[in-house]
């Protein structure tokens, strides 16, 4: 029987200078009581310990709120209770018992803390604080006194290796993943891409080329590739602004040139399996520098956590051939299993989301800068909507609650920007604001954008260079409860 076992920080630290120092000489006691110690090791902004539930200690006090271990009979459980002992004593010494408060599952004890508050400030680890954050100066309140079970686990499957697992309710939108690449690489290493693996794997430590080397290699019965080179095409997911999935355009000023497009590896997204209609979607934070994954509906307890490998509508035989040349492997997923009457109606309806998306509307919102926004928008701005209007009926009902519509929306959004419509404008930007924090997370630059647009649709630098066809003020949007009616009004149709 495994049991979790930890300590809570209670009430958890202040951003105050002298919090700061104390947790910094605290950190610097556990670097030096681990320092040769193989299951531990360092990354950019926490400790981490590989041990039964790879518990964490970030590099900002203020931040953290538990730290747990899976405890149990056998001998590796035993071990890590010994870690958990180490840390607690260390941190007793520095904060003294009545703020270290140690807890074990076995004896009826909890977390003082919610298992969501806890997984929140995992993830805030690794990401930056916002400048004007008073979060984070305000004890935590008191909360639910469940333990923190983790949202998924990693665990194996029969026919597809490992693969995450969701091992409690997780509601849509949530951030299940934030981690940095454990290396990435971009056109600059085009030349000797072998070579250049080899030189990153080396600049890590140890663990961390350990969960490179154990990733799967779906070109592994290809004798021609060498395996760093499979491993690397087997996993790696983009990781810089132009890539489809994490490129954004930007309305205007402050525009920034296009990086040079980056891939990664990660340690644990780069586990995710795919599935044709996926729960969840990978993106990468520009600002954050991190990968993150969130539920694009609501997913119960023990259901397998998938992304999409392939970024488009294809239909089924379609996409079963790109996956077995490219991951070798065949789809099984809920939609390449349908029943046959069922399967060619979702094949003609994807065909159809094929065809309205290059007529010019979006699967995702285009690069920053991007030119393409003067296409369809601007010259058949009535066709672009109805279209929208279309597509977003098809996308639900092939995707369910899962549908991603960021990209239909800002295709309408533009569609009216570029005609002056400011009433609509702001509706749709709201649109794109709401699916976007379900997909990249709130704090990503670009819902952050299109919320600032919402709020003033008229303040946008693309108002100098389009026509006025469609003049309306912010204030014509309509009131009223028919949400058919309104429906009708915004798509114009
Ligand atoms: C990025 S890895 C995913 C993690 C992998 N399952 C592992 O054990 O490391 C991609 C590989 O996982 C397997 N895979 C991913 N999705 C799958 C699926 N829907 N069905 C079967 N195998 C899948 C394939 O072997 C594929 O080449």
């Amino acid at each position: 029987m495994a049991y979790n076992a930890g300590f809570d920080m209670v009430p958890r630290l202040s951003t105050s200078l002298e919090d700061k120092k104390l947790w910094r000489k605290f950190i610097n006691a556990i670097k030096e009581e681990f320092r040769d110690d193989t299951n531990f090791y360092v990354t950019g902004d926490y400790i981490e310990f590989d041990v039964g539930g790879r518990p964490k200690l970030p590099f900002e006090g203020h931040k953290f709120l538990s730290f747990s271990v899976s405890t149990g009979a056998g001998q590796a459980d035993v071990g890590n209770g010994l870690y958990l002992a180490i840390v607690v004593r260390i941190a007793a010494e520095h904060f003294g018992m009545n703020r270290v408060q140690p807890w074990h599952e076995a004896s009826g004890g909890r977390s003082y803390y919610g298992p969501a508050e806890v997984h929140e400030s995992i993830l805030s680890y690794s990401q930056i604080d916002e400048p004007s954050s008073t979060a984070t100066t305000t004890p935590a309140p008191l909360s639910s006194t469940t333990t923190a079970p983790p949202l998924f686990q990693i665990t194996t499957l029969p026919t597809k290796g490992r693969a995450l697992v969701a091992q409690a309710a997780i509601r849509k939108g949530t951030r299940i993943l934030s981690e940095r690449p454990l290396f990435t690489l971009d056109g600059r290493d085009c030349h000797d891409v072998i070579g250049a693996i080899a030189s990153k794997l080396k600049a890590l430590r140890r663990p961390e080329q350990d969960r490179f080397l154990t990733l799967s290699n779906s070109k592994r019965s290809d004798a021609s590739m060498h395996p760093f080179l499979g491993t690397y095409i087997t996993n790696s997911l983009p990781c810089s602004r132009n890539p489809a999935g994490t490129a954004y355009y930007h309305h205007g000023a402050g525009a920034q040139p296009a990086e040079p497009d980056a891939t990664g590896i990660f340690p644990t997204i780069s586990l995710l399996n795919h599935s044709c209609v996926p729960n969840t979607c990978y993106s990468f934070n520009t600002r954050t520098r991190h990968g993150t994954v969130h539920a694009l509906r609501a997913i119960p307890a023990g259901e397998e956590l998938t992304i999409a490998y392939l970024d488009d509508d294809a239909p089924r035989a379609d996409r079963r051939e790109r996956l077995q040349f490219g991951f070798d492997f065949a789809c099984a997923c809920t939609a390449c299993s349908l029943p046959a009457a069922q399967q060619a109606a979702s094949d003609t309806r994807r065909k159809h989301i094929h065809v309205l998306r290059s007529s010019g509307v979006r699967e995702k919102p285009p690069p920053r800068n991007s030119a393409a926004a003067a296409t369809a928008a601007d010259l058949f701005p009535l066709r672009t909507l109805h279209n929208c209007h279309m597509l977003i009926e098809l996308l639900r009902q092939e995707y369910g609650e899962a549908a991603r519509l960021s990209g239909v929306y800002d295709t309408a959004l533009r569609t009216c920007l570029a005609h002056r419509d400011a009433a609509r404008t702001g509706v749709f930007a709201w649109r794109v604001y709401e699916a976007l924090a379900v997909e990249l997370g709130e704090d990503s630059p670009l819902a952050q954008e299109m919320r600032d647009l919402a709020a003033d649709p008229t303040g946008s630098q693309r108002w100098e260079t389009t026509s006025a066809d469609w003049r309306t003020t912010s204030e014509a949007v309509p009131g009223g409860s028919d949400i058919e009616e309104f429906e009708r009004w915004l798509f114009r149709l």
